[in-house]
């Protein structure tokens, strides 16, 4: 559903994407691995449109939709849980939830406020705490219930585990795999790349702002000189 070709962008003069082919299928859950600083969060901005590429192409079911803006993008279907987490901090858990509630472009509210609820008990407990009274791991579970509410087909999820306590940590992946299940596409980043190849059908590596391997998740995992090679594992 979503396709890139040889996309390239730069942060003033230096060169970060170097002619980025990729495409994630409907249904499928992609890992986007790479040591740090080689581009992942620079390809995922541009496709988002918080970055504009110098050349190439975006494409989303076919349609070129290179350079629109993330407000466009996720009318489109695309849910993005950003490195840091995106949350409204003045507003309650409840209120950052409401205000994201939409149908899915197919029209379904597979994701509702109940099974947001259901799906994070936690927050559930905390709907009238204002977003800078949780914790980090509440906050990201916020942030992933928030793009959840919007009934993507696609979830991008950058860093979703980062700095968390290890029990919230396999919590998060927990509700990763149950969204898998559900049949939406998911493009994953994350520190703990065996996590990542377990918890994808797909992985692409990117190496100084190009991809330079994908394949089956499972096959990576089960190649620890390419694994040693490409991520320094
Ligand atoms: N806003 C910015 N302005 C200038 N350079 C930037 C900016 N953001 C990132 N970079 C540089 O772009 C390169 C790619 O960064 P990017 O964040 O995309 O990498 P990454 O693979 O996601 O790594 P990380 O895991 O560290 O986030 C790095 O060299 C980084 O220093």
């Amino acid at each position: 559903m979503l396709v890139v070709r040889d996309l390239n962008t730069y942060y003033g003069n230096s060169h970060i994407l170097r002619g980025v082919h990729a495409g994630i299928p409907a249904a499928t859950s992609v890992g986007l691995l790479g040591r740090n600083g080689m581009g992942k969060t620079t390809l995922i901005r541009t496709v988002m449109g918080y970055v504009r590429p110098a050349s190439g192409e975006v494409q989303v079911d076919g349609r070129t939709v290179t350079g629109w803006p993330p407000e466009k993008m996720a009318r489109l279907g695309i849910g993005y849980v950003p490195e840091g987490r995106g949350i409204f901090p003045n507003l309650s858990v409840r209120e950052n939830l409401v205000m994201s509630e939409r149908a899915g472009i197919d029209g379904r509210r597979a994701w509702t406020f109940d099974r947001v609820m259901a799906t994070f008990p936690r927050l559930a407990e905390r709907l009238s705490h204002g977003g800078q009274q949780l914790s980090g791991g509440e906050q990201q579970m916020l942030s992933i219930g928030r793009a959840l509410m919007t009934n993507p087909r696609l979830l991008i999820l950058d860093e979703a585990t980062e700095g968390l306590a290890p029990l919230i940590v396999a919590e998060i992946w927990r509700v990763i795999s149950e969204i898998r299940a559900t049949g939406i596409a998911t493009l994953i980043v994350d520190r703990d790349y065996r996590k990542v190849l377990a918890h994808t059908d797909l992985a692409v590596v990117m190496e100084k702002g190009q991809i330079v391997r994908h394949g089956a998740s499972a096959d990576l995992l089960s190649e620890p000189k390419a694994l040693e090679d490409l991520l320094g594992v």
